[in-house]
């Protein structure tokens, strides 16, 4: 009798790539730098993530974060990088930036804004597992509101970690799976105040911070900080806050 052999599930290189998610962002792909479309809440949100990002790679990095070019020197990944919101300032701080997004279109819409502004960003249509198969690896790596649009976490994190040099750090952004994130960000953003396509979040796929911090460190990295990002409907401007989680927050992970 012919012996039984097990049979691993057959491995998907880019399991982290959740196709409808893709094709939504594909379809906004044009609108990324209209500070009224719909993506007007990351523009809004910029100062504040900039404020996290560039503090954090600071400290981590023993740089001067008034410098000019504080970050003069760094190689940093921003993956799911959209349109690139980040890459460009963070490319006037002194960065070497490159920005990956599987989105063909994103990428395109990217690399032309860069072309305009003048800026050397090397942008990339690939997936973070494929370009961790590759080999690359970078000094930071920025994971700005993408995990709540992967379709596997794990595989997603791993290929983070591979693509993060010993001794990196990784910025990340999400949303909590909170009462109060369900009526702000979906009910009041999405249905009410119309500042995002219907559809644009699963609330099932949000993350609390605990849930975040234990994915971390099953992929290998520390959790080092964490700030909520709170929107003041009053100024309407957002701010880091060392206590309130509810809705957004943002987090520094470290190559542990
Ligand atoms: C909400 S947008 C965030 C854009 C950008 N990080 C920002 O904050 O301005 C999420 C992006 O992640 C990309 N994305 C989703 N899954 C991905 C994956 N597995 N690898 C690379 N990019 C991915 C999407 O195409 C989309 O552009
Ligand atoms: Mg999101």
């Amino acid at each position: 009798m012919a012996t039984k052999t097990a049979k691993s599930a057959p491995t998907s290189p880019s399991r982290s790539v959740n196709p409808e998610e893709v094709a939504n962002f594909s379809a906004l792909a044009e609108t990324w730098w209209d500070p009224n479309g719909p993506f007007r809440p990351l523009h809004k949100m910029n100062p504040v993530r900039l404020e996290f990002i560039k503090g954090s790679l600071c400290r981590h990095f023993g740089r001067d974060v008034t410098a000019t070019d504080a970050l003069k020197g760094l190689r940093i990944l921003d993956i799911g990088c959209g349109g690139g919101l980040l890459c460009e300032p963070l490319t006037r701080l002194g960065a070497t930036m490159v920005g990956a997004d599987a989105s063909e279109k994103n990428i395109l819409t990217a690399r032309a804004h860069a072309e305009q502004t003048g800026l050397e960003i090397d942008y990339r249509y690939i997936t973070a597992e494929e370009l961790a198969d590759a080999g690359e690896t970078f000094d930071a790596i920025l994971n700005m509101e993408v995990i709540e649009h992967v379709a596997d976490i794990p595989s997603f994190l791993d290929a983070c970690h591979r693509l993060l040099k010993d001794g990196g750090c990784m910025t990340l952004s999400t949303i909590n799976r909170s009462a109060k994130a369900w009526l702000v960000a979906i009910a009041g953003a999405e249905y009410i105040l119309r500042w995002l396509p219907v559809g644009t979040h699963d609330w099932q796929k949000f993350l609390k911070p605990s849930e975040l911090s234990r994915s971390l460190r099953d992929s290998g990295f520390k959790t080092s900080d964490i700030k909520g990002m709170v929107y003041s409907p009053l100024s309407g401007a957002w701010s880091l806050d060392a206590h309130d989680f509810s809705v957004n927050y943002v987090a520094l992970a470290e190559k542990a």
